[in-house]
């Protein structure tokens, strides 16, 4: 009998027999070993930080004693730390659908953002001075809002919050941008891109996207859709560290127009010449600011090993069964409503998380992490659960349920 026959107490074999077909049958069960993660916790906050490729320590040690160490400041070039933005742009640019020079990767993702609301609005205004509207998801991450705000201000625009699924009915004549976030983080729910992004662009507008929780866990086809501009995290789905830096994408045919509301030395075209004048360089490279981390910058690179063999729809199709199993074994074994799921049932509306509203929600998951279950409480009553494929397994989705129906029995 395996351990966890043994521990079966929660009279449902079925569900253990199902875990372990769907975990023997899993195409990227070979994944898992490329992370650090132990047997005993279940870690279901990869949606907030990823956790630890075991490539990375070693990296990061080879860049601090060689290229740091030893090489010191002829490591920017030598090394490849100069280009490193773009380089590790073009490694993430498949897992969004991106071609490549688009996707340049530095600073934080509410810098990125910054960056990408003032310029999509200059873009907008240089088409048409009357558009001084933006419209941004009501139920955005607040970063977005705040930054949304200030970049309204500064481009004489008003900010104006709707609801996703009411963008194309709200979108009018005077709309310069549209801000969504593609996963809802609280929810969960995945907003409709391509019909948001569309709908801007029948009436004028641009369309730009926060990919924090769609980055590494679905196809986003980015270029298909004809997204202007992105931005998201590394530190999530695509496990590059905490703080590790963001990404920008800018469709080839803006980037003649990005016009960056911090232009820094980077962004030059020809930085050593260091001349008082700006002139912006072509392509990606007019998304960077100034010097980027670089150990985080290497560190991601290499956490973005563990992408390899690994397609982005094999992810994809692992996150839905997980999420659907997920939810099988909660209506299974807690009684009923004890929990609501605020995450839709409808593949095409759900990210890589579930969200279970639930009284008490904070002391839950309290004891859910005290028990060895890690997720995360979002207020005012969620239990969020991220599952990130690459290293998590049925047999942990059935497990965190099963203490979670211990808990609210
Ligand atoms: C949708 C979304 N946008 C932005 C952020 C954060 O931005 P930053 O990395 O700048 O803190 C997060 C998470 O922290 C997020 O979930
Ligand atoms: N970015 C974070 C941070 O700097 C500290 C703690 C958590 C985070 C997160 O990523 C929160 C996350 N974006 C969320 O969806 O709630």
């Amino acid at each position: 009998m395996s351990d966890e026959e043994r521990h079966d107490t929660s009279g449902d074999p079925e569900l253990t027999g199902l875990a372990k077909e769907l975990d023997a049958a899993d195409p990227l069960a070979f994944a898992r070993d490329r992370f650090v993660v132990e047997d005993d916790v279940i870690y279901l906050d990869g949606n907030s930080l990823g956790a630890l490729p075991k490539a990375v320590p070693d990296r990061i040690a080879q860049v601090i004693e060689h290229e740091w160490g030893r090489l010191r400041i002829r490591s920017w070039f030598e090394s490849g730390w100069w280009t490193a933005p773009e380089r590790v742009g073009d490694r993430i640019a498949p897992l969004l659908g991106a071609a490549p020079g688009q996707v340049v990767v530095g600073d934080s993702t509410s810098v990125n953002l910054f960056k990408a609301v003032v310029a999509a609005a200059r873009i907008a205004q240089r088409r048409d001075p009357a558009r001084d509207e933006l419209l941004v998801d009501d139920s955005t991450f607040p970063t977005d809002g705040y930054i949304a705000e200030s970049a309204a201000r500064m481009t004489g625009c008003r900010l104006r919050r709707v609801e996703p699924g009411d963008v194309p009915a709200e979108l009018g004549e005077r709309t310069a941008l549209v801000l969504v976030n593609h996963a809802d983080y609280r929810t969960g729910r995945l907003h409709d891109l391509p019909g948001i992004t569309r709908a801007a662009h029948q009436a004028g507008a641009l369309a730009v996207w926060d990919l924090c929780h769609s980055a590494g866990a679905l196809p986003v086809e980015l270029d298909r859709h004809g997204v202007d501009l992105a931005v998201g995290c590394t530190y999530k789905y695509l496990n590059g560290g905490p703080g590790s830096p963001a990404f920008l994408y800018v469709r080839a045919e803006h980037q003649p127009q990005f016009d960056s509301p911090l232009p820094g030395w980077h962004s030059h075209v020809e930085p050593f010449a260091m001349k008082p004048e700006y002139e912006a360089a072509d392509g990606a490279v007019r998304g960077r600011v100034g010097t980027p981390g670089i150990l985080s910058l290497l560190a991601l690179e290499a956490a973005l090993d563990a992408w390899d063999g690994v397609t982005v729809e094999q992810v994809r199709t692992k996150s839905l069964a997980l999420t659907d199993f997920f939810l099988r074994c909660v209506t299974t074994l807690l009684p009923d409503g004890v929990v609501e799921s605020v995450t839709p049932a409808r593949h095409e509306e759900r990210g890589s998380q579930v969200s279970l509203r639930c009284a008490g929600a904070r002391k839950v998951m309290d004891e859910l992490i005290s028990r060895g279950v890690v997720g995360d409480f979002r207020e005012p009553d969620v239990l969020r659960f991220g599952f990130t494929p690459l290293y998590t397994r049925y047999a942990d989705a059935l497990r965190a349920a099963r203490i979670l129906a211990e808990i609210l029995a």
